[in-house]
């Protein structure tokens, strides 16, 4: 018998992820358990594309399980040198910082797996848009093995030392697995203080989107007149 799915508010997840494996076997297996629960929970995935790393094994588990999966990437990553093949749908976008955008856009909730300097760039822009209002859609971070115990040791040291508001230390939200993490983060309750500038990121994200669509109806012009 097929397992009961639970009931989600999130309908998307991002996954920020190395796109290499690490060296510790509990990486790999918490990137396919991460993968299985999205499945369990019949949850879309939203990653950087391709199949390299992690990035690969969680995209292909949830695609194996049924899932949808929407890989988002620059152009000038796409051959399959680089990052190979990616399982489900593609969107192509002209750069990093669009694929970002758009990453975000088309998910109601973030998630980190253990990963190198793209995936801590990837987590801190969205924790920093979730400090400033820009969204209010959970963050998390998969603690694999206590991968991330030094970086949260910072973020404490940052609180303590008057760089982050105590009310902001909550938007990270952590677990050791991924059925606690989301489960959290299903529970999570955005604080509102300071500055709240969702009207701006709206406008932004209409003016990106226009962008996105004009830069794609150019090419297809080109491709036409090529033709
Ligand atoms: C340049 C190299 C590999 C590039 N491969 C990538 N393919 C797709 N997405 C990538 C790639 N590199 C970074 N990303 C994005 O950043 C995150 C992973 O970066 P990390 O530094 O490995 O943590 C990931 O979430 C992607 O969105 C050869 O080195």
């Amino acid at each position: 018998m097929g397992e009961i799915a639970e009931k989600s508010r999130f309908k998307s997840v991002c996954v920020f992820c190395g796109s290499s494996s690490g060296k510790r076997e509990s990486y790999r297996d918490a990137a396919l358990q991460l993968g299985q629960e999205l499945v369990t929970r019949k949850l879309n995935l939203v990653y950087g594309g391709g199949s390299v790393g992690l990035m690969g094994l969680i995209a292909q588990a949830v695609h194996r399980g049924g899932g949808h999966v929407l890989g988002i990437i620059p152009r000038t990553l796409m051959c399959k040198e680089i990052t190979g093949e990616t399982v489900g749908e593609v969107r192509p976008v002209a750069n990093m910082h669009q694929r970002k955008a758009e990453m975000a856009r088309h998910s109601d909730c973030f998630i980190a797996l253990p990963g190198g300097y793209g995936t801590l760039e990837e987590l801190l822009e969205v924790i920093t848009w979730a400090q400033l209002g820009i969204h209010d859609k959970p963050v998390g971070l998969l603690n694999v093995d206590g991968y991330y115990n030094y970086l949260l040791t910072f973020i404490d040291k940052a609180v303590e030392d008057g760089f982050i508001k105590p009310s902001q230390r909550h938007i990270i939200v952590s677990a050791p697995n991924a059925t606690e993490l989301v489960q959290k983060l299903e529970e999570y309750v955005p604080v509102h203080d300071g500055v709240v500038v969702k009207a701006r990121w709206e406008v932004e994200q209409v003016e990106l989107h226009a962008a996105l669509q004009s830069e794609t109806s150019s090419l297809d012009r080109e491709k036409v007149d090529r033709e």
